[in-house]
């Protein structure tokens, strides 16, 4: 490995630097400093109201700090605008998924490829060479993607006639067909049931074994601590703990401000 290289691998995915963000005279999040590691799967959890939200919208661009700093790979994206920091990798998942029911799964991934796409209309229009290599390119792509979110059978079922548990995986494929370098998800278990919260986790481990680098916000506590190689807790908009799922378990801070709900309990 080369110098650059390994620079490289030391610079975190993402990085808060005493990130503040008051909101009407209430200090939704306190001076919160912590690293996401390129590669890794983070988990973000606090008690209701905690300030995770607040985290992720500044993090996305949705709010600007009152203090502090973000960096994506080293570079400050403080204060830019979500579709910039989105074209620089950081791609957000949303709690409510953002599908087009009226299309089909398969064109509801391949409109959000072509999002990424390079042709203009004008080469649409003139179906010239480039247009139709990267049509065909698109096709593949779309057709490996509903693949890996496990889709195949419903690739041409309308996205409104999917299960709630079917919406949410388009949900992410369509943050996937965005080519992330860091994935933020938002409560991606919320309302799931067992079977589909087992498939979700799955499929989160395999994009972080792809080289996406995930930050996840989820109350579902067997969730976090069977695929978070890291957590940070919040409490009260502080940062009070980081560290391993087992270290996480048996923090007395982080069992305080989960006082009864089991966390010390959930399975590694
Ligand atoms: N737009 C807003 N206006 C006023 N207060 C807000 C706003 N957004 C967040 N807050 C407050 O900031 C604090 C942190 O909220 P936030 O939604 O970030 O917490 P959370 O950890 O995501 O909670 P939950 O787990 O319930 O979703 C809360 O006290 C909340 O009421």
């Amino acid at each position: 490995m080369n110098s650059t290289q390994t620079q490289n691998k030391q610079i975190p995915a993402l990085e808060l630097e005493g990130v503040t963000m008051r909101i009407a005279g209430l200090t939704a999040v306190d001076n919160a400093s912590f690293a996401v590691p390129a590669g890794k799967i983070v988990s973000l959890i606090g008690p209701n109201g905690a300030g995770k939200t607040t985290t992720y919208n500044v993090i996305s661009g949705y709010m600007k700090p009152t203090s502090g700093r973000v960096k994506l790979f080293g570079h400050d994206i403080t204060g830019m605008a979500p579709e910039q920091i989105s074209a620089l990798g950081l791609v957000r998942s949303f709690q409510r998924t953002s599908i087009f029911s009226a299309c089909t799964v398969a064109e509801n991934i391949l409109t959000a490829l072509h999002l990424k796409g390079e042709c203009g209309v004008l080469q649409s229009l003139l179906r010239t060479h480039k247009f139709r290599k990267e049509e065909a390119d698109l096709q593949a792509q779309a057709h490996d993607l509903i693949a890996f979110l496990g889709l195949s059978a419903r690739a041409n079922t309308l996205a409104s006639n999917l299960s709630y548990g079917e919406q949410r995986l388009l949900g992410v494929g369509l943050a996937l067909a965005a080519k992330p370098k860091v994935l933020l998800l938002d409560e991606p278990a919320a309302g799931l049931n067992p079977s589909e919260t087992e498939a979700f986790k799955e499929m989160v481990r395999r994009i972080g074994q792809g080289g996406v680098t995930v930050l996840l916000v989820e109350h579902d506590m067997h969730m976090v601590m069977s695929i978070s190689d890291h957590i940070v807790v919040l409490n009260y908009g502080r940062l009070i703990a980081t560290g391993s799922p087992s270290e996480i378990q048996n923090d007395p801070e982080v069992i305080r401000a989960y006082l009864g709900s089991g966390i010390e309990h959930a399975e590694n």
